[in-house]
């Protein structure tokens, strides 16, 4: 059984009249200690997909269709409000601002006792005691002393430390994690990743990973999603798909990562800009950037395999199907 499994996820933005297409069909399934990333350009709907996961939309985003089921349980006939509470002990989502999570009036051993508390019956002490390891766990130097803190008197890396350990103290099955990196350095981004990596190989955890940046999903996930304009139009094995894209949009991604290409050699940009989506173009959505675009792409790609558990939106892919 899969931790999460969403069928045809479509979000509208806006009136029932003309509204934006912002996520269009999305399908896809994490396992247990799977790391899934979904990349795209900004504006591609990754945040929307994650935020309906998380039943976290509110208008004027709607989920008008789509199966959500979360370890088993189909929640999609709930409304949102009720989502919420549903989900609330088996998933948890982190957020590129760690203050989208945390309150900054309250100190942080409030916070972690009163999450603990909303969803499990454990006394103050034993919640404390829990706090207080869960900030060890995830790299807080003097966790004590941390517990005491409000939000502002910590950096802007324990902050995020102390977000992701809020998110994991009620051990989700599911964490769904919103470029909780892009706002750090280098390094604090790389010991950020290697804190939810070891994490989720010692618990289990299934992570969705939101990302911009295919250079962070290469060293990190086990496969790759890549969305554009609200489509999904690539998925596969992670390494298959940076090896060897099948989507011009994946390649075009992929040649425009610093190192990617020889020293002195510019780099590729994406000539264009994603379409508007209210309505949504007909056709591929990706043709008028395409180098590859010809005029069966005036009808939309159908979705197909290419092998390897891997599947491409297009009718003239890199990778041909078997
Ligand atoms: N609350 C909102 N109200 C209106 N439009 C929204 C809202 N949230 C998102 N959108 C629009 O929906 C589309 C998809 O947004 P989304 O945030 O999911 O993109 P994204 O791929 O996560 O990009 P980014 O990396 O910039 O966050 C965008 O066009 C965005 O402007």
């Amino acid at each position: 059984m899969s931790v999460l499994d969403v069928k045809d996820l479509t979000i509208h933005i806006g009136d029932t009249k003309s509204p934006a297409h912002a996520v269009d069909s999305v399908s896809l399934h994490i396992e247990r200690g799977e790391v899934v990333a979904l990349v795209g350009e900004s504006g591609s709907g990754k945040t929307l997909t994650g935020l309906a996961i998380a039943g976290l939309l509110d208008p004027p985003l709607r989920r008008v269709g789509g199966e959500i089921t979360l370890l088993g349980e189909n929640l999609s006939a709930l409304p949102e409000s009720q989502l919420r509470r549903r989900r609330g002990d088996r998933l948890a989502m982190v957020f590129q601002d760690p203050m989208a999570t945390l309150n900054p009036v309250l100190r942080i051993e409030t916070q972690l006792v009163e999450t603990i508390r909303a969803h499990r019956n454990v006394g103050r002490n034993a919640a404390r005691d829990e706090a207080l390891a869960m900030l060890d766990e995830v790299g807080i130097t003097l966790p004590a002393q941390r517990l005491r803190a409000y939000p502002h008197e910590l950096s802007g890396g324990m902050r995020q430390r102390v977000a992701i350990g809020a998110a994991l103290i009620n051990r989700p099955a599911l964490l769904i994690a919103d470029e909780p990196t892009t706002a750090l350095d280098v390094t604090l981004q790389a010991q950020i990743l290697a804190l939810i990596d070891q994490y989720r190989r010692d618990h289990g955890t299934a992570v969705l990973w939101i990302t911009h940046d295919l250079g962070v999903a290469a060293g990190f996930a086990d496969r790759v999603l890549v969305m554009y304009a609200g489509q999904i139009v690539e998925s596969g094995p992670c390494a298959r798909v940076l090896q060897a894209p099948a989507h011009p949009y994946t390649a075009a991604l992929l040649g425009a990562i610093p190192g990617s290409v020889p020293p002195g050699t510019p780099l590729a940009t994406l000539p264009g800009q994603p379409p508007g989506l209210s309505p949504p173009p007909e056709g591929c959505r990706f043709r008028a950037r395409c180098p590859r675009a010809a005029a069966a792409c005036i009808a939309a790609p159908p979705q197909v395999a290419t092998g390897e558990a891997r599947t491409v939106r297009c009718f003239f892919p890199l990778v041909t199907p078997p």
